[in-house]
């Protein structure tokens, strides 16, 4: 018999939990059109062919919201297959540097607190993301 059955594409992106001196955390809301449209994610994009995770989350900090940071200590990576696409999402807990966030390529950007993350929606391969910030905040009170 012949199987039918597809495997989805996969794409494998840099993510930046990026936080300020007063412990916040910059997330952005994606545009309403197109896959996901209108949840809340953290910032970061598709690594390139020879770049590093750690360059690919500087590049698109950059160019998605036009600030320079630091990108620190890995935090997580998570594999999640949607119906029609896989991501492999590494985390990198990143601190900004320089300029005011711009929503250069979503329709919004916000600094949250870490116990107001519960009250935005966002895509479901971060269930596990913001359970390992949560973890990571309370073993370091
Ligand atoms: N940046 C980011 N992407 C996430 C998160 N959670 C999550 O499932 N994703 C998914 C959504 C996208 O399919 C993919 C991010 O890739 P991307 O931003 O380069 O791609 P995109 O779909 O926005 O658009 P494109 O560049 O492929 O046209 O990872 C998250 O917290 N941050
Ligand atoms: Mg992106």
């Amino acid at each position: 018999m012949h199987e039918t059955s597809s495997v989805p594409p996969h794409k494998i992106i840099g993510v930046a939990v990026i936080r300020n001196n007063q412990g916040q955390i910059l997330i952005d809301r994606r545009h309403q059109k197109g896959a996901m449209g209108g949840l809340w994610e953290f910032p970061g994009g598709k690594v390139e062919l020879g770049e590093t995770v750690q360059e690919c989350i500087k590049r698109e900090i950059k160019e998605e919201l036009g600030i320079e940071i630091e990108v620190g200590e890995h935090l997580i990576t998570v594999d999640h297959t949607y119906p029609h696409l896989r991501v492999t999402l590494t985390v990198h807990y990143c601190c900004h540097l320089t300029g005011i966030p711009q929503p250069l390529e979503c329709d919004e950007v916000r600094w949250v607190n870490l116990d107001e993350l519960k009250d935005f929606t966002f895509p479901e391969a971060n269930v596990e993301i913001i359970d390992a910030l949560l973890k990571n905040a309370a073993a370091h009170k």
